[in-house]
């Protein structure tokens, strides 16, 4: 018998006595080769999660409310293996954080991305931001909530997750979020110049962020994969009242499993062509060029953004320039190609005649300048395996601060 086709054996126990041994929570067809599922085990009974055919048709289909909300995305079934089957890691076992929408209070909006709006908004009693998707964007909504969902994703340099869910009218789709006071890291920028000590702040606790996203945790048997963000920006990345970072917007974040069983990085592209909503302007050469759509350049790739986002951040640092001279705010590539960058211009600009935004003369003079130029150019560098890594970046700036109360 085959599972998938004939959907009336598949209910407990007689999956596994009509079409092979469940084992583990992976299970392959053994009768005919053409289907597998992924099972919970609920009181030692193996129940269907989901189920479908081997990736040759790359088709498959959820089988219960429960798990279309953890499983709505397409899955690979990399776990199998040839013939063995190998458990299910824990990261692919998130737990869903359903809000209740009757305790969510919707106040006023806070901002407005290419999916969602934003509002404060309070829950449970505590102030958060609330990030509304049009019932249109699930796709979306659903993607960002995959990764907060991740075990081990609370870190301080990630924004809180409350949980997620559907309005009271069912009309959008929810995440609820820490509220960061300060809005962006561009709305900060743009509003105020930061000492040597608040820029410090800024940067240490955007790296550590970024560090810890790209880390690859096991901690008392659960797991956190490697996550690349892909569409880092100043408009992604929010500021609190203390003056730290926290990393947001993961709609274009791709995870990298390592537990795949397979050699190499099992990558699971969220958004295709998030290229086409991403920020522009901090794609890295080789994304511009198309190159690369997954695995460990995707995290080089943001490192790339890093190196911008420093520069950003430190062009607007008092300290480093004449008499507190600062300049105001502006994009990376803004003053070279303008306030609206095409995919050409920066193709040719970035790419092809390998140029950078500048850099003021006067840091080249002052240790602390100096190291600065290196760092963020040894974020950006053309070669992506020459880039540092996040952590290496937080390495740096340790040293960079220790240099400086010196
Ligand atoms: N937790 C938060 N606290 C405060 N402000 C926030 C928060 N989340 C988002 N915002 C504000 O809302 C804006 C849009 O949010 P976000 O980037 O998450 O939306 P999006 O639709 O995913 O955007 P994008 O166009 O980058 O894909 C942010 O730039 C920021 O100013």
């Amino acid at each position: 018998h085959c599972a998938y086709h004939n959907r009336k054996y598949i209910t407990r126990n007689i999956i596994s006595m009509h079409a092979g041994n469940v084992t583990e929570l992976v299970h392959r067809c053994s009768s005919t080769k053409c289907c597998a599922s992924y099972f919970r085990l609920v009181g030692n009974q193996a129940e269907v999660m989901l189920e479908g055919e081997l990736p040759s048709k790359q088709k498959y289909h959820s089988m219960s409310e429960q798990s279309l909300y953890n499983l709505d995305k397409e899955e690979n079934l990399s776990c199998v293996d040839g013939e063995a089957v190998l458990p299910l890691c824990s990261c692919r076992t998130a737990t869903p954080r359903p809000i209740n929408s009757a305790d969510l209070e919707i106040q006023q909006a806070i901002g407005r991305g290419h999916f969602a709006k934003v509002w404060q908004g309070k829950y449970q009693g505590s102030v958060v931001a609330v990030k509304v998707f049009h019932a249109g964007c699930k796709q979306e909504f659903s993607s960002e909530r995959d990764i907060y969902e991740l075990p081990l994703m609370e870190h301080s340099g990630i924004a809180r997750f409350f949980g997620a869910g559907k309005s009271l009218d069912g009309g959008s789709w929810l995440l609820v979020l820490e509220l960061a006071t300060c809005g962006s890291l561009h709305h900060l920028l743009c509003d105020k110049r930061g000492s040597w000590m608040a820029s410090m702040k800024l940067s240490q606790s955007l790296s550590q962020g970024l560090a810890y996203l790209h880390s690859d945790l096991h901690r008392q048997g659960t797991h956190k994969p490697v996550v690349a963000h892909g569409d880092l920006s100043s408009g992604n990345v929010l500021v609190r009242a203390d003056g730290t970072c926290a990393l947001s917007d993961f709609g274009c974040s791709t995870i990298l499993r390592s537990c795949s069983g397979r050699p190499g990085w099992d990558s699971l592209k969220i958004i295709a062509d998030c290229g086409q909503v991403g920020s522009l302007r901090y794609m890295s050469p080789e994304i511009l060029e198309g190159c690369v759509d997954q695995g460990w350049s995707l995290v080089q790739a943001d490192v790339y953004s890093l190196g911008l986002l420093l520069w950003e951040i430190w062009m607007r640092c008092s300290d480093l320039f004449e008499d507190g001279m600062v300049h105001k705010h502006t994009l990376p590539y803004e003053t070279e190609l303008g306030s609206s960058v095409t995919l050409e211009r920066l193709l040719l600009y970035v790419s092809q005649m390998n140029k950078r935004p500048s850099i003021p003369k006067r840091w080249e003079r002052e240790t602390q300048g100096a190291l600065l130029q290196e760092l963020v150019t040894d974020c950006w560098d053309h070669e992506p395996d020459a880039r540092l890594t996040a952590q290496c970046v937080v390495g740096r700036l340790h040293a960079l601060q220790t240099i400086h109360s010196v």
